[in-house]
């Protein structure tokens, strides 16, 4: 045995969360890829049966009321919220990240416009995933505004008198680099501008903290470090003070205030429920809902301490394994820069990775020349990194 495989035993035998694992249906595949699609959580697909068979099979239109289905955009909405720093009544689930990318950035827009000082400029992160860029630019287009990409770094200084709202990433999908959420928070609201953020590739990997950092609006996917499952909903989040104010580009009947009053007249909801928009999408809504109950008794600390132990422990196994200069990682080494995966640029990236999913090692490929290895630490240990590393290694040999 390596002397890097006996430290792994180690560290897995000393991982408070290392039982987690048990509550996913797994194979002997390292998987890590968790931050594209999360693992099944094994209590799944009984409770997605009794949705189907029970609530919808046998009680069919009571289990609106009776099933709690209205309610579940919020409900679940409230389960997410502790895992972003969220008080609850404060995030609603629905649709998915890109229509809520809309509604947060036209939302954010015109409540700029309220100010009424003509704020005529919108940033987007130059960096990011490219549904949001193409969601902000038709934002800026509908609302009359100038759309500038700036990257995170160089947002500071592009912000001015001119800008209604800033649209930023907190980790980058590609390269897994952690952006400084407080700082730039509080940088767009020296400004006088909405900071909209993206947590997809944080949420469920490490503290965010919306609610103490003073966020205007986020939004994030479930299909990921929460694992609800292919195409599960994603959320919207409103700052309590903003939710008055908040005018939802997509006024759905879902998000009136009597939906069943059938008024002409829109009249919005108090609340969370002001981000609905038509009715929600009960079966992958509720196959979420008992999702999350992975996360009962889980803190997002322990989360956060072994995802940056297992990231540190897996850069160190390839540095050990792989020849020099042939993989360069794009991810940060500091831990306050660093999100939950390890990208690893080289030429030959897309084919590495077809002969690392062949030998069971999943991660993924991003263009161009990228290999990305999500870390998920409920249910990925130390040995799978380190046996990750070593078949990298023997593959980039
Ligand atoms: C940062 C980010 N935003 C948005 C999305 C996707 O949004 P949607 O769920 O609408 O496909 C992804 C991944 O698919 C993502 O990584
Ligand atoms: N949402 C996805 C999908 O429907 C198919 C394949 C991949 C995805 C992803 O989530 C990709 C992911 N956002 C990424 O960071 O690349």
């Amino acid at each position: 045995m390596s002397e890097l495989s006996l430290q792994a035993e180690k560290l897995d035998a000393a991982d408070e969360l290392a039982a987690l694992r048990t509550r996913f249906v797994l194979d002997d595949v390292v998987y890590l890829d968790g931050n594209s699609l999360g693992a099944l959580p094994a209590h799944v697909p009984d409770r997605v049966s009794d949705v189907v068979r029970r609530q919808w099979g046998e009680l069919r239109i009571r289990s609106w009321d009776e099933s709690g289905w209205w309610t579940a955009p919020e409900r679940i909405g409230d389960r997410i919220a502790p895992l972003v720093g969220a008080a609850p009544g404060r995030i609603v689930v629905g649709d998915s990240t890109s229509v809520n990318v809309f509604k947060a950035l036209v939302a954010a827009v015109r409540m700029a416009d309220e100010a009424g000082e003509g704020r005529s400029e919108i940033l987007v992160d130059a960096t990011t995933f490219p549904t949001d860029g193409y969601i902000a630019q038709s934002a800026a287009r509908l609302t009359g505004r100038t759309l500038r990409a700036v990257t995170p770094s160089q947002v500071p200084d592009a912000l001015s008198a001119r800008t209604a709202a800033v649209l930023l990433n907190h980790v980058d999908y590609r390269t897994g680099r952690l952006h400084d959420l407080p700082s730039l928070t509080s940088a767009i609201h020296a400004a006088g501008a909405l900071a909209v953020w993206d947590l997809c590739h944080s949420a469920g990997a490490l503290p965010v903290g919306l609610d103490e950092h003073g966020v205007d609006l986020a939004v994030g996917c479930t299909y990921k470090y929460l694992n609800g499952g292919p195409g599960s909903p994603a959320y919207l989040y409103v700052r309590e003070e903003l939710q008055p104010r908040f005018d939802s580009p997509l006024p759905g009947w879902n998000s009136h205030t009597d939906p069943f009053g059938m008024s002409p007249d829109y009249a919005p909801a108090p609340g969370a429920p002001r981000g609905r928009v038509g009715t929600p999408d009960i079966l992958s809504m509720l196959a979420l809902e008992a999702a999350l109950e992975v996360w009962d008794g889980v803190s997002v600390a322990a989360v956060r301490a072994k995802s940056l132990a297992l990231t540190d422990f897996f850069l160190t196994c390839v540095r050990a394994y792989t020849e020099p200069g042939r993989v360069e990682s794009v991810t940060p080494e500091r831990h306050e820069e660093r999100g939950s995966q390890v990208a690893l640029r080289c030429p030959d990236a897309g084919e590495v990775m077809k002969r690392l999913i062949a030998r069971g090692v999943v991660g993924d490929f991003r263009h161009p020349d990228v290999l990305r290895f999500g870390f998920t630490p409920l249910y990925v240990g130390f040995a799978d990194a380190e046996r990750a590393a070593r078949i990298l290694a023997e593959e980039l040999a």
